[in-house]
């Protein structure tokens, strides 16, 4: 291959003529350069330049490859000839400056991470993580719900020994809560997925790796504490079935233990703090477009329908978990197709405003499809501002198998900690189920049975309308 020298590769650095080094080969994304998910801005920032730092914070490594013309390569550079940083005067001082974040022992709850998330993480780090969609009434009303559902303990019971394991899909877990699958993670930490997956297998967690990493499946599989960890994969289902079904086998050949598919989000929600901020430092050329669009571009599929689960079906044997159900219609027709699992979310609000928080679906089910609830052919899982162990505790008495963690999990490898702030968050809430348990009366999940909620004022928020 053709060696580029760097002083070669700085005469490219326009919108004419754009070369630019990724992991020590050069490209030629001139004509790329409209098609940009995220705007032509973005590649000209790194133009006749490294863009290796730039590219790596946001995209898969294989990347590349899949979307960029053969004839897009133009040869090899040597990468210690190029200036170290691509950082600005500024932003070195401020990197020098970097805030001390504090020690571990000092973080007592989940939301003492997101504090120093927000910190830590660039202005496009933290709206992605922290943005949901448009006014994100859903984000907050998500929180709300666990305000107003209220616990009735039970007293004088032995509650000397406690036991969090729960079984998912046939899978022993530690705990009743699970790893949700989130896009991006290496703006909280370059080890990204590698940290998610280590901390998991040591703490006895399951974990859902999202359609679209930061690095590739096969890697995050090897990251793997023992070959029985458990993983999944999610899957926005590609418009290709092609595409989808070769996914699918590097799933079963990597080990995964089932597939979530996405059907929350056909479209993208409009996530206004990320598209705003984009538009601010790219300028007037760029698109609308936060981070959440230009990674969603090529994963999303309008088209999926209810049909297209006999085909998934048909070039599987992993178990089916449909992610996002958000009405009891559509939780009877999905035990009917027959999926092993049902996950209630609203994407953590970032899909459609104002969908009703996912423990309100919980809610609806109980009351118009009691048959689903504790159904040995179907699991419930619930996610949605799960931040306290009395969360977890709610949606397993009303009937849920198991909870999904997502913001928090990325924020607590933010401020260096990396694989260390993950076990302690798994541990921050493995400590208030166990504490929670024993104030409740409950020696196993088991034993959280509905009347220990008092749900009373949530069900009168219930849909009277439903006709099944
Ligand atoms: C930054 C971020 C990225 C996400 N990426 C995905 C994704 O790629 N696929 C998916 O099914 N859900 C994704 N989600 C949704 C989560 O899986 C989960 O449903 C939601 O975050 C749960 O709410 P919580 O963050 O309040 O715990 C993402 C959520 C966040 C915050």
């Amino acid at each position: 291959m053709k060696t580029i020298t760097a002083t070669e590769l700085a005469e490219h650095s326009s919108r004419e003529s754009c070369w630019l080094a990724v992991h020590g080969k050069v490209y030629d994304v001139t004509p790329f350069l409209d098609e940009h998910p995220g705007g032509a801005g973005l590649l000209l920032k790194s133009a006749g330049g490294d863009a290796t730092s730039a590219y790596e914070s946001i995209h898969n490594p294989e990347l590349i490859a899949e979307t960029l013309t053969e004839e897009a390569l133009l040869g090899e550079i040597d990468t210690s000839a190029l200036p170290s940083s691509t950082l600005s005067k500024e932003e070195e001082a401020k990197a020098q400056d970097e805030p001390e974040y504090p020690p571990l022992s000092n973080i007592i709850n989940v939301d003492d991470f997101e504090l120093v998330a927000q910190k830590y993480l660039s202005p496009e780090g933290w709206a992605y993580y922290s943005s949901a969609a448009e006014n994100e009434t859903s984000r907050q009303d998500n929180a709300r719900l666990f305000q107003i559902l209220k616990l009735r303990p039970r007293i004088l019971r032995d509650v000397n020994s406690i036991s969090t394991n729960v079984t998912i899909l046939g899978n022993e877990s530690s705990v009743p809560f699970f790893i949700c699958p989130t896009g991006f993670a290496k703006y909280a930490h370059p080890n990204a997925e590698l940290n998610l997956a280590a901390a998991a297998g040591k703490e006895g967690v399951h974990e859902i790796i999202p359609t679209s990493p930061s690095m590739s499946l096969e890697q995050i599989a090897q990251a793997r504490s023992s070959p029985s960890q458990t993983q999944y994969l999610q899957l926005y289902v590609n418009k290709d079935r092609s595409k989808a079904l070769s996914l699918i086998r590097r799933a079963e050949k990597a080990g995964m233990k089932g597939l979530f598919i996405t059907v929350d989000s056909p479209v993208l929600g409009k996530r206004e703090r990320d598209d705003r901020l984009k538009a601010l430092s790219l300028g007037s050329d760029a698109p609308n477009t936060g981070i959440a669009k230009i990674g969603s571009s090529t994963l999303l599929n309008a088209g999926l329908k209810w049909e297209d689960l006999a085909w998934i079906r048909s070039i599987t044997k992993l178990p089916l978990v449909l992610k996002g159900v958000q009405a009891v219609e559509d939780a009877v027709l999905a035990y009917q197709h027959g999926v092993e699992a049902i996950y209630l979310s609203n994407h953590g609000g970032r899909s459609m405003d104002t969908s009703q928080a996912p423990v309100l679906t919980l809610l609806e089910i109980r009351k118009y499809a009691p048959e689903l609830i504790r159904n040995p052919k179907l699991q419930i899982y619930v996610d949605g501002n799960i931040r306290r162990g009395t969360d977890v505790i709610k949606c397993l008495a009303l009937g849920a198998t198991a909870v999904g963690v997502g913001r928090p999990c990325l924020y607590s490898m933010t401020g260096g900690y990396g694989e260390d702030g993950v076990r302690h968050l798994i541990n921050i809430l493995r400590g208030e189920i166990i504490g929670n348990m024993g104030l409740i009366g409950a020696t196993s999940i088991q034993e959280l049975v509905p009347s220990m909620v008092n749900s009373q004022r949530a069900e009168m928020e219930i849909f009277g309308g439903v006709r099944l």
